[in-house]
């Protein structure tokens, strides 16, 4: 039986009656300390994975942990190569029969890009679970501990099994292809748009809602080969929105672009009229999101653009990024994205 691998960075005495688990922590405020118990902002990230595991003795209770640490920054640092490493390992790790689930460390105001990316790029149906928090740890009612006590919870659940990527603060649980961080201060931030609240933890239990489902148009994406991620790049519409911007974008080396437009997809006459331009000239796909926090942009016939459907400028970003670094062409990557919005 496992579980000593001497890879991990830290390992936590065997129980061998109790599942295994692996953390990747990668920073965020969950493992941030501020210089007083009442500093809610400009703390700085430090605590590593043993720190966070420590701080939470109640884990040992119901799983073994081993805990690799990836990273230790803001989420706003995440990068690509943060992003394929903790796809390899938390794939090879899941594809071990003594792991039972993933827990990956995170800062919130990037979460929903990585777990929507883990959705799209691990293969399994045991539960990954992506946390963080909105308090340091050294704050009052900081809240990474219960946090992080709720998502090992999630990761040793058969219930939490086939329900893809999942983000848990704050006791709501939340698929990641729909969460978003809907405020950029408040603790109650994460929660899903329309179609994505899975369940909610009561006394530590966690209660789904739905029996295990798979969001329409999952995709996966085996990135087992790849060392990097395509370049995609997002313009966020506005009025009197700079035409020049698609075309600099392509200078800067942008193989694809997602522009958060107004409303449900739009940009002004000129700044349609430079990406209409730019797409004849080059042929690189343009896909139209909303600004909007939630919203759908349906897909015209007519438009050179490709409808992102429900999925924001963000996720949007991560899906075509995926697409061009496995070679779909423009009507591959046309029809991925209208697997997200079927016709009736
Ligand atoms: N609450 C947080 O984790 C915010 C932090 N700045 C981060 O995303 O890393």
């Amino acid at each position: 039986m496992c579980c000593h691998d001497e890879h991990a960075h830290i390992q936590t005495a065997i129980n061998a009656s109790l599942p295994n688990v692996t953390i990747f922590a990668t920073g965020g405020t969950i493992a941030s300390q501020g210089s007083s118990n009442t500093q809610t902002v400009g703390y700085q990230v430090g605590l590593g994975v043993q720190q966070l595991v420590d701080a939470v003795p109640e884990i040992l209770n119901i799983s073994n942990i081993a805990g690799y640490q990836i990273s230790n920054v803001d989420s706003g640092s995440v990068n690509q190569t943060i992003l394929l490493k903790l796809a390899h390992q938390i794939n090879s790790e899941l594809a071990r029969d003594d792991v039972s689930g993933v827990v990956v460390t995170h800062g919130t105001d990037t979460l929903e890009e990585t777990a929507f990316f883990l959705q799209l790029a691990v293969n399994s149906t045991k539960p990954v679970v992506v946390v963080g928090a909105m308090r340091p740890a050294t704050a009052l009612s900081a809240d990474g501990e219960l946090n992080l006590l709720q998502a090992v919870t999630l990761a040793v659940s058969d219930n939490a099994k086939g329900r893809g990527t999942m983000i848990t603060l704050n006791d709501r649980i939340g698929s990641a292809f729909y969460t978003t961080k809907n405020n950029a201060n408040s603790l109650d931030t994460f929660f899903s748009t329309e179609a994505g609240q899975l369940g909610f933890f009561i006394n530590q239990v966690p209660y789904f809602y739905y029996a295990p489902s798979v969001p329409i148009g999952l995709t996966h994406f085996d990135l087992a080969n790849a060392t990097s991620l395509a370049h995609v790049d997002i313009l966020y519409a506005h009025q009197d929105m700079d035409p020049a911007l698609f075309n600099a974008s392509y200078a800067l080396g942008a193989e694809g672009l997602v522009f958060a437009g107004v409303g449900a997809g739009g940009i002004s006459s000129k700044a349609s009229e430079a990406a209409e331009g730019l797409f004849n000239a080059t042929g690189i796909p343009i896909v139209a999101s909303h600004r909007s926090v939630d919203g759908f942009v349906p897909s015209t016939d007519e438009s050179f653009t490709i409808a992102a459907g429900f999925y924001n400028p963000q996720k949007a970003r991560v899906l075509l990024q995926l697409a061009l670094t496995m070679d779909y062409d423009y009507d591959e990557i046309k029809n991925l994205f209208a697997l997200g919005y079927p016709k009736p």
